[in-house]
């Protein structure tokens, strides 16, 4: 036990690391990510789930259909029950969501009833925990840490609900929307990506009103070497985007999610894995101490990543959830592009857990000869506001103008 909590506390500073060129502490992770400049010697290995926790895992129904449909009530009344999602994919044409009364505010999520017992994360999870987190998936908090104030003038219900879902597990619930993007919205956030790169230190990419809206760069890619320190990083590179350079995605990911405004996000980021570019063990959540930080906008409740290019099996670069697998084989979802993959790092698993230890998940190495990059677009979604750290001045308020015209044009 000792071995463990040490190790998790040594994750948990790692997301303190500075890692931007711009002297700007920027984490772009969770729980256990790696950070880039200090990779601790050997890769972090995670225990194996125990008995009690692998007995909650529920895999996914059997008659799902490979070529993604419309969502069982029974999956709506576990978005809504186990994480809160009340109006998930909210009414509309071929939307079986209906309305089921609202959660009660001081209802704990439901949780599986078996107990952690002697559990090897005992240390981890007597860390003082804020109240609130055991609210996680409560209504969005009236408070905001941030000064904005942004009326919503776009109107969601604009864009269709989803109709093509595929349920990958069904406890912890992962999900796959394929069309959530369209090819040409997956392009069009490569090249708002690729832009910024071509034009480091030079043009900057404006906005109609001239304000320069050029995303940040943060991790330059690093060759993948035969020794375990470069194994254990991420070797791809992140961009951090304003949230005005991504309509579609704020859009389109806050539907889904039944959400009024996009406050709750954090700054939409990009990815690039170049051939032999991985991202290891990790889980998204984050720690503790950083979850409960009263400043803070508590914990990552929902992971939204979309698919900007395609892979196929050979090519490598799947997302794998180690223990959703349901044998030795972890979970494999390929890179579809324009498909989102959706889960929780923080509700479900063991009861009062602070985060979800079963979806622990990486980015499997793109391959020496694949055809395509993997290239995501990635958002997390906090319990609370969240106050956006960069690129500099970037705030929720001023995507409702991008955000407005593109509901529109729907
Ligand atoms: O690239 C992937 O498939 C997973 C990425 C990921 O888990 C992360 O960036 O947190
Ligand atoms: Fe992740």
């Amino acid at each position: 036990a000792t071995f463990i909590s040490s190790s998790f506390r040594h994750s948990a500073t790692s997301l303190h690391a500075k890692s931007t060129s711009k002297s700007k502490s920027k984490s772009s992770g969770g729980f256990g990510k790696a950070a880039p400049k200090h990779p601790p010697k050997e890769p972090f290995v995670y225990p194996p789930l125990e008995p009690d926790v692998i007995q909650t895992l529920v895999p996914p129904p059997t008659d799902v259909n490979p070529n993604g449909g419309i969502l069982s009530e029974e999956i709506y009344d576990r978005l809504e029950a186990i994480y809160g999602l009340e109006k998930f994919n909210f009414a509309g044409e071929n939307s079986i969501y209906r309305t089921i009364g609202v959660a009660d505010d001081n209802e704990t999520p439901a949780a599986p009833t078996s107990g952690s017992g002697n559990s090897l994360f005992d240390d981890l999870l007597k860390v003082d925990r804020d109240d609130s987190l055991d609210n996680l998936f409560g209504s969005p908090t009236t408070t905001t840490q941030s000064t904005e104030q942004s009326a919503a003038l776009y109107d969601l219900n604009k864009l269709p609900p989803f109709k093509k879902f595929r349920v990958l597990h069904t406890d912890p619930m992962v999900l796959a929307v394929d069309d959530f993007l369209t090819p040409a919205e997956c392009d069009r956030c490569i090249q708002v990506s690729l832009d910024a790169e071509n034009y480091q230190g030079g043009k900057p990419s404006l906005n109609d009103g001239g304000r320069d809206i050029s995303p940040l760069l943060i991790g330059k890619s690093l060759t993948v070497g035969k020794d375990s320190r470069s194994q254990a990083q991420r070797t791809s590179t992140t961009w951090f985007h304003y949230y005005e350079s991504m309509p579609e995605l704020m859009s389109k990911a806050s539907r889904l999610l039944g959400l009024e405004g996009i406050e709750r996000w954090e700054e939409p980021q990009t990815v690039r894995y170049r051939r032999n570019e991985k991202f290891t063990w990790h889980l998204d959540a984050l720690s503790p101490e950083a979850a409960t930080d009263p400043k803070g906008a508590g914990q990552r409740v929902a992971t939204l990543l979309v698919y900007l290019t395609d892979l196929n099996k050979e090519e490598g670069g799947a997302t794998m959830f180690r223990d959703l697998g349901g044998g030795n084989e972890p979970l494999k979802v390929r890179p579809q592009k324009g498909t989102a993959l959706l889960f929780f790092p923080s509700a479900g698993g063991i009861p009062n857990a602070p985060f979800d230890i079963r979806t622990l998940h990486c980015g499997e190495a793109v391959s020496e000869d694949a055809e395509n990059e993997k290239w995501i677009a990635q958002l997390w979604l906090c319990q609370k506001n969240y106050t956006p750290t960069a690129p500099e001045n970037n705030l929720h308020v001023n995507a409702v103008e991008a955000m407005t015209s593109y509901c529109d044009s729907i």
